[in-house]
């Protein structure tokens, strides 16, 4: 059976576009079919323009901080059409650039909505096609298939939902809001009720659990709930739901689950995402899914298809940009160069970027401590450069040591900084370094950093009774 395409990928996110140029750097003919942003949703409604919003939230306590350093700066207006003109200037540069970055790896780039005919062809609905393929083919066939369609935002099933935002919405606002109400306190509500707080909107946080961030170790979501109190501009909301979204001319109401109604220019919900399967005929290529409707893999990403692979959020794993990366070009190696890429998955570091940042990797105490007798350090201060300004920002550090083996299982960290220190830190903890590995390492001083590096005293030992 010949093809026209040795692999097709379906979506040009973070996982799509390295599976695409790792398997056609290995000399495969290659196909991919992009339906609205190349470069997915990290490029263009996700992580870049989130992190390039967060750099803005921070000029203005940071003029306030230089006073303390003598600077008689004033803090002035935010300009939020300006911001987000610049964002987009640059999101359009990036797309461009994944464009011709593909183009140069030689693969072939079709414009439409992907779905399957058959385990091996692929149609292609209202498809531009691009200049380096002017044959209108609609249909194209491959030997191999990658789907790497990514998650989209859930919507909460309440009264009035249509009158809320999601972060799709949120990066191309019109003008910003004066108060907003996040619903969801995972990572985008965080991010956001610090991006919207540090431009100076009003914010009301609003979430079912009692601290922010489930999932994440038990101490550093009482901290990071602790930061938010502690900044300026966000309400806290614990322990409530929303049940109904009204809106009265350009106000909108928030309505709580114990009869609070919150008044508010913006009600944005942050609630999670799902996998984007619709509308893929999944079932026309006999491709399984869950009732959360995840598309099952084994542990090479091969569907219920035997030629048809599935990666990055479509599969519902660990749903960041670098381990849809991973997950690409593992699979575009082990297709088309016989070739075992591994990765620590496991030691997945993970990032919130709130101001001050919170950063982990590896295991939280509540994890660590299922598997046996494990040392808690924990170290909180006040970071050197808040010594002369009004506000303190705290850094608060834990350590995770497994007890018997004295490995370092977990590292988490609140405090400036922290993504940038942990990304180091996790290559230790993939390396299951031990906790005197840590305590031989000489520091960095005056950094926070080196308090990782000289964490002397255990705090507490804890296992699960
Ligand atoms: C607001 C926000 C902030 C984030 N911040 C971070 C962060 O700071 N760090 C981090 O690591 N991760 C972050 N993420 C998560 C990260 O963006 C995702 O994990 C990552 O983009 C997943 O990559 P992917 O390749 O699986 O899918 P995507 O990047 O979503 O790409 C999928 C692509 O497939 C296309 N597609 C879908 N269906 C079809 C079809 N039928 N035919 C053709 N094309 C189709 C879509 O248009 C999309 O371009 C963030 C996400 C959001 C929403
Ligand atoms: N910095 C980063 O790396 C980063 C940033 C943004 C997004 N992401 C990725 O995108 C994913 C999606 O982000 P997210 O923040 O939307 O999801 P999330 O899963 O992190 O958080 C969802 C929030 O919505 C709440 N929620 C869910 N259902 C609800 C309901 N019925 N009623 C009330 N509250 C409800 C949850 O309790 C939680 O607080 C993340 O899990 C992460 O993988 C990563």
């Amino acid at each position: 059976m010949t093809y026209d395409f040795d692999l097709i990928v379906i979506g040009a996110g973070s996982g799509g576009v390295r599976c695409a140029r790792i398997a056609a750097g290995h000399g495969a003919k290659v196909a991919i079919i992009e339906k609205q942003h190349w470069g997915g949703t990290c490029v263009n409604i996700g992580c870049v323009p989130k992190k390039l919003m967060m750099f803005a939230s921070t000029f203005g306590d940071l003029v306030e901080d230089s006073h303390g350093y003598g600077w008689d700066t004033q803090k002035g207006h935010h300009h939020w059409q300006q911001l987000i003109q610049a964002k987009d200037k640059e999101i359009n540069r990036l797309n461009e650039i994944y464009v011709s970055m593909l183009q140069k790896a030689g693969v072939t780039i079709f414009r439409g909505a992907a779905s399957f005919k058959d385990a091996h062809t692929i149609n292609i609905a209202q498809s531009v096609l691009s200049e380096d393929n002017a044959q209108g083919l609609l249909n194209i066939t491959a030997k191999h298939i990658v789907i790497a369609t990514g998650s989209s935002p859930s919507i909460l099933d309440v009264e009035g939902k249509e009158h809320a935002i999601t972060s799709d919405q949120a990066f191309y606002l019109k003008e910003r809001p004066q108060r907003v109400s996040i619903v969801g306190s995972g990572y985008i509500g965080i991010e956001f009720a610090g991006i919207f707080a540090g431009l100076g909107s009003q914010v009301d946080l609003v979430y079912r659990q009692p601290l922010p961030l489930r999932g994440f170790d038990q101490d550093m979501r009482q901290a990071l709930h602790d930061a938010i109190a502690a900044r300026s501009g966000i309400t806290q909301h614990t322990g409530r739901s929303p049940v109904k979204v009204s809106k009265d001319g350009n106000v909108y109401q928030l309505h709580l689950d114990n009869g609070e109604v919150i008044e508010t220019d913006c009600v944005f919900f942050a609630t999670g995402r799902h996998p984007n399967i619709e509308g893929l005929g999944l079932e026309n290529a006999q491709i399984e899914i869950t009732k959360k409707k995840q598309i099952i893999v084994n542990d090479d990403f091969v569907t219920s298809a035997s030629n048809v692979y599935a990666i990055g959020d479509v599969i519902d794993k660990i749903n960041l940009t670098p381990v849809a990366i991973a997950q690409g070009h593992a699979l575009a190696d082990r297709l088309f160069a016989g070739k075992v890429r591994k990765s620590a998955y496991d030691a997945t570091p993970k990032a919130v970027f709130f101001y001050p940042p919170l950063a982990s990797v590896g295991l939280s105490e509540e994890e660590a401590e299922q598997k046996g007798e494990v040392e808690i350090y924990i170290s909180q201060f006040t970071s050197m450069k808040y010594v002369f300004t009004e506000r303190k920002i705290k850094t608060y550090i834990k350590m995770i040591v497994d007890k018997a083996s004295q490995n370092v299982v977990g590292l988490h960290m609140l405090g400036d900084d922290a993504p940038e220190i942990m990304q180091g830190f996790a290559v230790a903890i993939a390396a299951g370094l031990t906790k005197s590995d840590f305590d031989q390492t000489i520091g960095i001083h005056p950094s926070s950093a080196e308090e990782l590096v000289t964490l002397r005293q255990v705090t507490r030992t804890s296992q699960k009774s």
